[in-house]
């Protein structure tokens, strides 16, 4: 039998409302409860947000170019740390050779963590563009930033600060060899940034590696996905690509509706693996083909019953659990709560 035959019938015979919201790859797995639970019209919506960390010239700008642009259907944001440098002082000018730009106090995180902030409350916000030359904060205009579906912040210590951190929903560190860093780093400093080579190669003996070592790879154990290689490693970059995909359509559903769980899947093999409950409407897989149904509670008894019928045997636990919550349950909202409780 068809999934499509299958859904018809279950659609004709309990006349459930189909959205049309296909969710192709969504995984058994538990993902975020919102805390409140505004109407779907007018909740909030938020951000999904994307650290990418790893040492200076690993690669971290070309990953995230390479996200952006397979991602081209949705809007997204490149926020880089670079642009929270502190200004020098006249002092600190005078004597750039010695300051250290890869130790976490060079970077004013408190406004870095004030413009996310901005962002996930829907206000633009202005970024500003440090200059390499002048190792200046303001020396050119400030870039203006969109609220957007999704956020890359990347930073060779984005990881570093734990607020900035829990912001994250993905974290991603670009793993690239030492040698490889340190000759693109020669490359970038002398060609693009005009520097000395023995000021670059002094720079980074005196800083760079001993705070790669110290404060940067420290917060690789804090990343979800490593890549080797950074963007010559194509088949990392598309199978993030995918996962951003899969974990933007849950989280766009986890926006919508604000008590929405996918609870672990237990029952392997099963044709029906994922139950989700929104307020009264529920979500399932079916056939392979993740679906939203939504229905109100009192057709949710027959779609079960349905569904009994058509795997037999199969669906016995999901829908007993299914019929005993249901009956159970009066107020609809509780439905997914005592699921998972
Ligand atoms: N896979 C690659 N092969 C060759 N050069 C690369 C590769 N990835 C990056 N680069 C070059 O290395 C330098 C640093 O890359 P970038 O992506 O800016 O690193 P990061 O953002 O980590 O500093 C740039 O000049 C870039 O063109
Ligand atoms: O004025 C500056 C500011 C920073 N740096 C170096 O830049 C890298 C970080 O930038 P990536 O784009 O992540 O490579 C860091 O190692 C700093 O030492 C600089 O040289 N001068």
């Amino acid at each position: 039998m068809g999934s499509n035959s299958v859904e018809d019938m279950i659609e004709a015979s309990s006349g459930v409302h189909f959205s049309g919201f296909h969710m192709d790859g969504l995984e058994s797995k538990i993902i975020e409860k919102p805390t409140t639970s505004p109407g779907a019209e007018n909740v909030h919506k938020q951000p999904f947000i994307i650290g990418v960390a790893g040492g200076a010239a690993s690669g971290k700008t070309t990953v995230c170019d390479m996200i952006i642009q397979q991602l081209h259907d949705q809007r997204v944001v490149l926020v880089n740390q670079d642009s929270f440098y502190h200004n020098l002082t006249e002092e600190e000018l005078a004597r750039v050779h010695e300051y250290n730009f890869d130790h976490p106090d060079a970077f004013d995180t408190e406004k870095l963590l004030d413009s996310i902030e901005n962002l996930r409350h829907d206000r633009a916000v202005d970024i500003p563009n440090y200059d390499f030359k002048s190792y200046k904060s303001n020396a050119f205009p400030a870039r203006r930033v969109n609220p957007s579906d999704v956020i890359i912040l990347e930073g060779i210590l984005i990881f570093h600060d734990p607020r900035v951190r829990e912001l994250m929903n993905m974290k991603i560190f670009v793993d690239t060899d030492a040698d490889v860093r340190l000759a693109r780093r020669i490359r970038r400093d002398t060609v693009d940034k005009g520097r000395d080579i023995g000021a670059v190669l002094d720079q980074y003996s005196k800083f760079v590696k001993p705070a790669f070592d110290d404060f940067i790879l420290p917060t690789k154990k804090y990343a979800d996905i490593i890549i080797p290689r950074g963007g010559d490693n194509h088949v990392a970059i598309d199978l993030i690509v995918q996962h951003i995909r899969t974990k933007l359509g849950q989280h766009d559903l986890c926006k919508i509706y604000s008590n929405l769980y996918v609870i672990q899947s237990t029952f392997q093999g099963l044709y029906i693996q994922v139950w989700i409950s929104v307020r009264g409407y529920v979500v399932f897989r079916l056939l392979g083909v993740v679906r939203v149904w939504r229905m109100r509670c009192e057709h949710a008894a027959k779609v079960s019953r349905l569904a009994k019928f058509l795997f037999t045997g199969k669906v016995t636990m999901v829908s007993s659990l299914f019929m005993k919550n249901y009956r159970k349950t009066s107020q609809r909202g509780m439905y997914c709560y005592w699921i998972l409780s």
